[in-house]
């Protein structure tokens, strides 16, 4: 390996670092929120934004549409997939990278201290603004390292093939065809395939990921009168929509976090002694937990039983209501038509099909027993499938060495609770190993109010990536 190129790349970095942060400025400055009509022009113009930054850099970049999305009953066009390549040097490795251009939706009213789409910079150099951590700055961090060999005159030490989408944060919708259609085409010279999209564990210790979570979403519709009714006039009168949305909302999951749908826990992977020593001497603490969250209201009280219940069990988390009255003041409404949503955390070996019918039921047991003359519809709106991968291939060994030269320590081997539909895909379609590389720490606050990304992770993690890539190059993988 040439430690001399990595040395200067590294040095690089470090001096231009002003110019990296200002690259993410401008990306977190379009609002791309994938789950928001309004703003679909504006996750086009964040694809574009990305278009036009491979293309200077001298990638060859291609577009694939994924056709249409029904939203509701209206048709949105889907944003496009960007491919870009840079190399095609047989003689060498090819690393594919995936990442997500586009954001969950921001308001400043949701409680942002400042405008969630204009970059900040805080007294902590905290980046603060939506899709800093979750996925701009990562995405960024590859096209930073592309950018700094460019401007010293180096090669890259591998072929690098992007796949970008945007589409991430509402269930990827249209991807896995085209990863299918192009396994044998655009992807056919992949070796391996690296994802920069979850956190570290805590706040100080990098870590490489080998698992994530499933994720089923529903939607549960409770139906009856014609319009919004006056509760003085018909209360005690009629079968109200959400009295009965929340009779079934509140049987799906204990306040311990217990889910209450039957036969659920039946397919979860029993825990073997092997797996119970993977969550030993991981630089992660309660205290860790409470800082992410900001209150100490933990439910388990050993990082053990926090962490399998982070990564190995399922949870079923309760979103929100739509439909319902949720402004200021006192609105005497029975609200006609109320939909609530909610999702559930897969785990191995828990299949979509069955978790999803083990749901149905249940939910149709409950709303039976209310004997309600209103109407009720579960619509699961999108899924994806759990992850896990070996860490024990040469993917994962390259990148330990990268983040012991970057960091000066050996990396933490972890699971993922979130999820990256996408990523079960590109291992089974490919037959290629994955490798989740994280950039952000684990309280960077990803979807929620004042997302941020510290300056310094932003700086050694485009270090990482960089390092990553001679890891890749200098390894005898095949
Ligand atoms: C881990 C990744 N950065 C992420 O945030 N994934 C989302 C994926 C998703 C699924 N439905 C909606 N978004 C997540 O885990 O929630
Ligand atoms: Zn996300
Ligand atoms: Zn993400």
């Amino acid at each position: 390996m040439s430690t001399e190129n990595v040395d200067k790349f590294l040095d690089h970095i470090e001096k231009h670092q002003d110019s990296l942060v200002e690259r993410l400025r401008q990306a977190v400055a379009i609002p791309s929120v994938s789950g928001d009509p309004a703003h679909r022009p504006d996750v086009f113009r964040m694809g574009e934004f990305l278009v036009k930054e491979l293309k200077n850099l001298g990638a060859s970049v291609e577009t694939r549409d994924p056709g249409e999305q029904d939203f509701h009953g209206t048709t949105l066009k889907l944003p496009p997939v960007v491919l870009a390549t840079i190399g095609t040097d047989p003689a060498k490795k090819t690393l594919l990278v995936y990442g997500h251009y586009d954001v969950q939706p921001a308001l400043k009213e949701d409680g942002w201290n400042t405008d969630p789409f204009t970059l900040v910079e805080d007294e902590k150099n905290r980046l603060i603004g939506r899709g800093s951590t979750d996925d701009k700055g990562p995405i960024l961090g590859w096209i930073n390292v592309v950018e700094a060999h460019n401007k010293l005159g180096l090669e890259l030490p591998v072929n690098l093939k992007f796949c970008l989408e945007g589409m991430e944060e509402s269930g990827s919708e249209g991807l896995e065809a085209i990863i299918h259609q192009e396994a044998d085409k655009y992807f056919k010279t992949v070796d391996v395939v690296c994802i920069s999209d979850n956190y570290w564990l805590g706040t100080s210790k990098p870590c490489l990921t080998y698992g994530l979570r499933g994720v089923s979403y529903f939607h549960l519709t409770v139906e009856g009168p014609k319009a919004d009714l006056h509760s003085g006039v018909f209360g005690a009168t009629i079968h109200e929509p959400m009295t009965d949305l929340f009779a079934i909302m509140s049987q799906l999951v204990e306040p311990n976090g217990r889910l209450l749908i039957p036969g659920i826990y039946d397919l979860v992977r029993p825990l073997t002694d092997v797996e119970e020593k993977t969550y030993e001497n991981l630089d992660f603490s309660i205290q860790d937990l409470h800082d992410a969250v900001g209150n100490e209201i933990n439910l388990h009280n050993t990082v053990r039983d926090t962490l399998q219940h982070r990564w190995r069990f399922p949870s079923l988390s309760l979103h929100g209501i739509q439909g319902a009255f949720y402004n200021p003041g006192d609105k005497t409404v029975i609200p006609a038509k109320v939909t609530g949503k909610f999702s559930i955390r897969t785990v191995p070996d828990m299949e979509i099909p069955i978790v999803e019918s083990l749901t149905a039921k249940y939910v149709q047991s409950l709303f039976d027993k209310l004997g309600s003359k209103n109407t009720m519809q579960l619509k699961c709106t999108h899924s994806g499938d759990y992850w896990l991968a070996s860490p024990d291939h040469w993917n994962y060994v390259a990148a330990s060495k990268a983040v012991k030269k970057v960091f000066g320590v050996m990396p933490d081997l972890t699971r993922e609770g979130c999820s990256i539909p996408i990523t079960l895909t590109f291992q089974e379609a490919l037959g290629k190993n994955v490798l989740l590389l994280p950039m952000g720490r684990g309280d960077d606050g990803a979807h929620s109010i004042n997302e941020k990304l510290d300056r310094s992770n932003y700086v050694s993690g485009t270090k990482l990536l960089g390092t990553y890539l001679y890891e890749v190059a200098a390894s005898k993988g095949e």
